[in-house]
């Protein structure tokens, strides 16, 4: 049987959401580790002013490419960019590029999708499941077409405790949902969207779960596998440890921590941070891919791809024994707001006190501050987008789930030796704290760009931070005892008892100290 690189040998793969965090590491990997592939078609549109043809020259560009092309400096001649807005109908192909796709494409990873948590429900429909149904249609005109790989999430039923690696009766059928909200204006789409999502926490989760349906629905007529992974996080070994670029899940509340403005989130220190780094789900992917198509299994396969019920991480690990924090103070972050020192807690009071002594006091106090200097107050506004984002994302670090992932392990079962290391999605091999230690100096290098020959400099303002805290802390207790004690005689006698007492209290220990010797 064919080896993982030897299948991809030849063949023309279509991409969707290749220049978003997953897509671009599954071209690079499979540039890499696949270097007989005969052409990636990826669909692409214009955006923010910059032509299809622009996007995809800065991407390959970018550093994530370095390895790739310094092993093959032409790789780019493999990268077909198609142009396409997925939603729009017929995915706006040409005619000319939908024939090109049709006659040669072989494999097809749906990776696009809008993973906004607070997404419109009629966009998020639009994108995840119409566009995912289109793409479908599309495939089933290839020719030579042997599997179609789509990417959901972990998530997609997260209105259950135990997930199995099936594809579970979607809330509503999806056709009758598109068909009733293509007739309603935006207004009443938003007023029956918590009715509609019903126990899920966001239109994002609610519309991958109809996007499986619509992919299952085809099983008959296709090859399909089904990837879910859980939070996906930086790069634990490929092509190299902690590449990350944008500030989705657990990345953005990590920079927040680092740089001292987020000092307290609600989760629940016993569950499971189901993290799972994205080289581990573009192998588990390419794995799939290569099973699928070699195989043909009868029904479309789900592979649960998914941390925890392998080698668990709990978020409490990462508050009780403080590995970002810890990280960030070996490497600490430029221009930090406060020293980095994030307190989890599961208790909803506990988590309003701190959000109220440490987030919304001293960004009050800064803001007075730059007022007083003639600047623009500017910190109250980021921790209201902060408090936002980080109530978005609760909802899954206070929660446990279990995930059964034998499907993660048979598909491990079935690789040759070579392609178990060259696409190494054992982790049990993971090193939890070694891990969020390159996460956190990733989250540094490669998304806010900050060069590692400044740690020194960042260091100093951490100690400059630390000073100006011990003097602050000084003056406050001056001040109260000023306010408070000096002023009252029943203050003062309860000061001077609590001071005797202590006296007491250490001449006792000095004495049976010294008979004991
Ligand atoms: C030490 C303690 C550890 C505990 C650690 C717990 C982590 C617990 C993670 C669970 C995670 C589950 C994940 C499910 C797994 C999926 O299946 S899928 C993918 C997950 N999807 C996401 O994470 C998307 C979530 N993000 C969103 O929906 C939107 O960005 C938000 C949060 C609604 C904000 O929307 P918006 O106000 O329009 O703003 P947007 O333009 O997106 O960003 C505004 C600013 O906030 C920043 N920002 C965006 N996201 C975040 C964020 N997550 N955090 C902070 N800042 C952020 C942006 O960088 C931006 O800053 P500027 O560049 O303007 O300075
Ligand atoms: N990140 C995570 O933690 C997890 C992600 N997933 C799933 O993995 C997949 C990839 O996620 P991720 O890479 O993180 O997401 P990104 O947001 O980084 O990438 C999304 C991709 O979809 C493309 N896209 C979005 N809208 C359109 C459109 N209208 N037309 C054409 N292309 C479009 C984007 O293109 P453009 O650059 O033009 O915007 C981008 O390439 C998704 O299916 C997601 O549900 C699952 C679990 C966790």
């Amino acid at each position: 049987m064919a080896s993982i690189p030897e299948y991809y040998a030849g063949k023309n793969v279509l991409i969707t959401g290749a220049t978003g965090f997953m897509g671009k590491v599954l071209v690079e990997k499979l540039l890499r580790s696949c270097p007989d592939v005969k052409a990636l078609y990826i669909l692409v549109r214009p955006k923010a002013g910059q032509s299809m043809k622009q996007r995809v020259s800065d991407m390959m560009k970018c550093k994530l490419f370095d390895r790739v092309r310094e092993e093959n400096p032409d790789f780019h001649q493999k990268i077909v960019p198609i142009s396409s807005e997925l939603t729009q109908p017929g995915l706006s192909i040409s005619a000319a590029d939908v024939e090109r796709l049709t006659a040669c494409v072989n494999i097809v990873f749906h990776c696009a999708a809008t993973i906004r948590f607070d997404e419109p429900l009629k966009h998020a429909l639009q994108l995840n499941v119409i566009a995912t149904q289109q793409l479908l249609s599309l495939a089933q005109q290839m020719h030579h077409l042997e599997a179609f790989i789509h990417i959901s999430t972990a998530y997609a039923n997260c209105n259950r405790r135990h997930i199995d690696e099936v594809i579970y009766p979607p809330p509503v059928e999806p056709k009758k949902l598109i068909e009733s909200v293509e007739w309603m204006d935006d207004g009443i789409v938003r007023d029956i969207t918590p009715r509609l999502i019903g126990d899920r926490p966001n239109t994002y989760t609610y519309t991958k779960a109809l996007a499986e349906c619509v992919v299952q629905q085809e099983q008959d007529k296709l090859n399909i596998g089904i990837i879910r992974p859980s939070i996906v996080g930086a790069s634990w070994q490929e092509p190299f440890p902690g590449w990350i670029d944008n500030f989705n899940g657990p990345s953005g509340v990590f920079i927040a921590a680092g740089k001292g403005i987020l000092r307290t989130m609600r989760a629940n220190n016993d569950a499971v941070a189901d993290l799972i780094p994205v080289d581990v789900v573009i192998n588990l992917t390419l794995a799939a891919g290569w099973y699928t198509a070699v195989h043909r299994p009868k029904t479309a396969l789900v592979y649960n791809c998914t941390t925890g019920g392998i080698n668990p991480f709990h978020w409490g690990e990462i508050g009780e024994y403080h590995h970002v924090m810890s990280s960030f103070k070996r490497n600490p972050l430029e221009q930090a707001f406060r020293r980095p020192n994030a307190n989890i807690t599961s208790n909803y009071l506990i988590n309003q006190y701190w959000i109220l002594v440490s987030h919304k006091i001293p960004a009050f106090i800064y803001d007075l501050f730059l007022r007083l200097c003639g600047q623009k107050p500017q910190m109250m506004r980021i921790f209201n987008r902060l408090h936002k984002a980080i109530h978005l994302l609760e909802y899954f670090s206070s929660q446990d789930w279990e995930w059964n992932s034998e499907n993660m392990s048979m598909l491990m079962g079935q690789l040759t030796p070579e392609d178990r290391k060259t696409f190494n999605f054992d982790v049990r091999q993971l090193n939890w704290p070694e891990y969020i230690e390159n996460y956190c100096i990733g989250t540094k290098k490669y998304v806010l760009n900050e060069d590692m020959s400044d740690i020194p400099a960042a260091r100093q303002h951490l100690r400059k931070l630390r000073n100006i805290r011990y003097a602050f802390n000084t003056l406050l207790v001056v001040f109260i005892w000023r306010v408070f004690i000096a002023r009252s005689q029943m203050a003062r006698n309860i000061w001077y008892f609590v001071v005797s007492l202590c006296f007491k209290f250490l001449s006792y220990f000095r004495a049976s100290s010294t008979l004991t010797n």
